[in-house]
């Protein structure tokens, strides 16, 4: 049973394409891929479906529900979660806190009425505080609740981060990139955590990824773009031997590494 289709998903920016007539649909509780080399649009892509960008036309469905036009903030609370390319923690803010603000979608009380402990916002506050602190000894930083997220191993935060989008109670997890920077232990760990977490939240999680070992271990489908358009679709053992795909990456060996 698929949980979200795409439909000919185009973004223009001016004059320049970033994806053009995109299609693809994503089975519930899979894993997911979206690959292709730099400034291929795989970015700009979750970028639409978060409605951080309006497609220029196409369609975005969750569950049948169009998405198209809603502000990030209801995308996510209508059940897409996402990480990002380049780290966005608040840094000053406790590693608690950060998970707390993800909560944010789901209460009642404003983010204003948790971070400054407003009476009637304190039984929802400590629920969440409790929830939190799951989540975060889930992904292994039980022993940094009270730690500035910036004071976090590289490492460290790319988990907070996804401790945070776990705590919008997502149906739909976005990673993107979350190996970068990661040295192969920490990569193996997150292997691990991807596939946990989807039995465990009865997730369904697409990621954007460089690192191929990690892409064809993890992915049941993979979706690869280049220049804007989507070259091929398939499980890991295809898309390896794919003509078109190696020759997208010729020179970069990259889509053997796996
Ligand atoms: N806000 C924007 N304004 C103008 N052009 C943009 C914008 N965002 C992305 N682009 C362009 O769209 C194209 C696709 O970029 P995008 O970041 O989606 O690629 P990507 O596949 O995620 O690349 P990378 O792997 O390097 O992150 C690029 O040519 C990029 O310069």
């Amino acid at each position: 049973m698929s949980i979200l289709e795409v439909k000919n998903l185009t973004k223009k920016f001016g004059g320049l394409v970033a994806t053009q007539d995109i299609s693809m649909t994503v089975e519930k509780n899979s894993i997911t891929a979206i690959i292709g080399p730099n400034g291929a649009g795989k970015t700009t892509f979750f970028n639409m479906i978060t409605g951080v960008y309006q497609p220029t036309s196409g369609e975005i469905l969750l569950e049948s529900e169009k998405l198209n036009g809603l502000k990030p903030h209801i995308v996510c609370r209508k059940g897409i979660a996402r990480t990002f390319q380049n780290i966005r923690l608040f840094n000053e803010m406790t590693v608690l806190e950060n998970v707390m603000v993800g909560m944010h979608a789901h209460l009642k009380a404003g983010l204003f009425g948790i971070l400054f402990n407003l009476p009637t916002t304190r039984k929802e506050e400590l629920d969440s505080e409790i929830k939190a602190y799951q989540l975060l000894e889930y992904v292994g930083l039980e022993d940094f609740l009270n730690e500035k997220a910036c004071n976090l191993s590289y490492g460290a935060q790319r988990r907070l981060e996804i401790a945070r989008a776990l705590a919008a109670e997502p149906k739909v997890l976005l990673l993107d990139e979350p190996a970068a920077g990661m040295n192969p232990k920490e990569t193996t760990e997150l292997t691990r955590l991807i596939r946990n977490m989807r039995e465990e939240f009865n997730l369904t999680i697409i990621l954007i990824e460089h690192d191929m070992r990690l892409v064809m271990e993890i992915s049941e489908q993979i979706f690869v773009l280049d220049h804007g358009v989507k070259i091929a679709e398939g499980k890991p053992e295809y898309i390896r031997n794919n003509p078109k795909v190696i020759e997208a990456y010729l020179g970069t060996g990259a889509v053997h590494a796996g």
